[in-house]
């Protein structure tokens, strides 16, 4: 079947305006299967047009000769939703605690009615919030815009960040356990993920140990030829685990590179189902264990991910019929409620519907503003790019100070932890947990310093390195000795040079002699 049908109600727009029964129907159709085109007649006046339109929030409408088309588009309600939180920002030079008060109580909103559980859109406002107000303006930019990046990128982190990859076995086939509610399409992801994996080059057999469903083995018997991969079956009278271990066998002789397993799906979770998936995990123990989950029942998927995790233990899930969610909750949720990421996500019947789940193109279908989020990202690339050019001149001027070195050191802290960017360097893995706390008490204790300098001292180090007198008022005020402020004092000197040299060496040019100062204040000391 076409993922998209259309539904032909009609409706007077009297009986509209009266009784609202029929577009109701259609809304719970537009939720529970996957059409998602309706051609409502009967729409010629504009409130009539309001009537018929009202139980489709977040729905595209669009005026069709005497009707209507509601079309319901991915994510639909939660894009409308947070357009009037950007609306409410029009005309304010930029984003404060009150401000952003009102148009944070529309996003909340628009989570909650998009089926994001209360506590999940709680801790997402909050961070989304603290970060708007914490960033500094940038050049051109509109408050409403830089929300709008705040948004995006809270919401990439809320569904897991980066994209998660499926894990293959490093020796002997990579066993993929499928997992989930009566109806999810788990069998359709079977084939599904096969077709997936051949178009990667892994040869494929999928296992079929749904044995209490007959139509099962055969629909799975039909997929696996559809898209050419062997499935082996035992009928309905083995046990699971046993077809499960009988079938990774053949795959291991045959040196089949994946094997998929097909378990057999209930109505609700069971202790049965959740013993006999134990059971199949002892014996087959696969690489991933993927729960399939049914996107339209929004928050609902998010916990069951959570209760198969605690339970069984899994790796991730496979996110189906998102074509017809226009809500978005069970995307939103999954990865904070479970802690498990989504791998995959299913967007139709075919079996090429399938695809790796990106939380950044995922953000930015549901923004529906990709336009917006790179000219702000450009535009801080701009700043950035200023900031570097402003601190390279004033390196090469020997103008670097101690403001120049709390932005170094507050921009570092911005951006995480110091143990988080140390990671980050190629190379720098080796530093000890010890000596990366070493490295954040230096910073907080070399600020403590530079706070209590008057802004005079600041900008023109020369002042302390030429006058004993204020590094010791600075010792006094900073509670440190005066032998500290005078290393701090030549640690900025010893930067600049080294800075200089760098910088020099980079543009063939001579360095200024900086280190005589550093050396003077050390030979004042003794
Ligand atoms: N629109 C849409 N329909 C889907 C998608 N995935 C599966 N379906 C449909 O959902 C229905 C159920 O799919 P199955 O694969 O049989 O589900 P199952 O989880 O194996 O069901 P049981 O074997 O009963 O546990 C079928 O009609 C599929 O075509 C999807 O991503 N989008």
């Amino acid at each position: 079947m076409e993922a998209t049908a259309t539904l032909t109600l009609s409706s007077s727009p009297a009986g509209a305006r009266r009784s609202p029964a029929r577009p109701t129907v259609a809304s719970l159709h537009l939720r529970r299967v996957p059409t998602l085109s309706f051609h409502l007649r009967g729409a010629q006046s504009p409130a009539a047009f309001r009537a018929l339109s009202s139980p489709f929030p977040g729905c595209r409408r669009r005026r069709r000769g005497s009707g209507m088309v509601v079309r319901a588009e991915m994510f639909g309600q939660l894009t409308t939703g947070l357009e009037s939180a950007w609306n409410k920002l029009r005309g304010v030079d930029r984003l404060t605690k009150e401000n952003i008060a009102e148009p944070m109580r529309d996003i909340r909103r628009a989570l909650l009615e998009a089926d994001v559980s209360v506590p999940v859109a709680r801790s997402f406002i909050e961070s989304v919030t603290e970060k708007a107000i914490g960033t500094d303006v940038i050049r051109g930019v509109q408050p409403e815009q830089q929300l709008v990046k705040v948004v995006n990128d809270e919401l990439v982190q809320l569904m897991g960040g980066e994209v998660s990859d499926l894990v293959f076995a490093k020796t002997g086939p990579t066993v993929i356990l499928l997992a989930g509610l009566q109806g999810v399409g788990k069998t359709t992801v079977c084939a599904k993920l096969a077709f997936y994996l051949k178009k990667m080059g892994k040869s494929c057999m999928l296992v079929a140990a749904d044995v209490y469903r007959p139509a099962a083995i055969d629909q799975l018997t039909i997929l696996g030829k559809k898209v050419g991969v062997p499935v082996y079956s035992e009928g309905t009278e083995a046990k699971p685990s046993e077809i499960a271990k009988n079938g990774l066998k053949e795959a291991k002789s045959k040196k089949t590179d994946v094997v998929i397993v097909d378990t057999a799906g209930r109505l609700q979770v069971d202790k049965a189902m959740m013993n006999e998936l134990k059971e199949v995990k002892k014996a087959v123990k696969p690489t991933e264990i993927l729960l399939v989950v049914d996107a339209m029942t929004g928050q609902e998927a998010a916990a069951l991910v959570g209760a198969f995790n605690v339970e069984i233990g899994i790796t991730g899930a496979i996110l189906t019929k998102l074509d017809g969610d226009s809500r978005g909750g069970a995307a939103l949720s999954i990865k904070e409620v479970s802690g498990k990421p989504i791998k995959f996500i299913g967007r139709g019947e075919r079996v090429e519907d399938l695809e790796p789940f990106y939380p950044d193109r995922m953000a930015q279908r549901i923004l529906g503003m990709g336009d917006v989020l790179s000219f702000v990202e450009q535009a801080q690339q701009v700043m950035n790019q200023e900031d570097a050019e402003e601190l390279q001149k004033k390196i090469m001027s020997a103008k670097f100070n101690f403001n120049d070195f709390l932005k170094q050191t507050k921009a570092i802290a911005q951006m995480g932890s110091f143990s988080r960017i140390i990671g980050m360097i190629p190379g720098m893995n080796k530093v000890t947990p010890a000596q990366i706390r070493e490295a954040e008490k230096n910073v907080k204790f070399m600020e403590s310093m530079i706070n209590v300098m008057t802004a005079d001292e600041r900008e023109r180090p020369e002042l302390l390195a030429e006058s004993r007198e204020r590094r010791r008022r600075v010792a006094k005020d900073a509670g440190k000795t005066e032998q500290q402020v005078s290393q701090l004092v030549s640690q900025l000197f010893q930067m600049r040079t080294r800075m200089q040299k760098m910088m020099a060496g980079m543009q063939g040019k001579d360095t200024p002699d900086m280190e005589n100062l550093a050396e003077s204040i050390k030979a004042e000391e003794q």
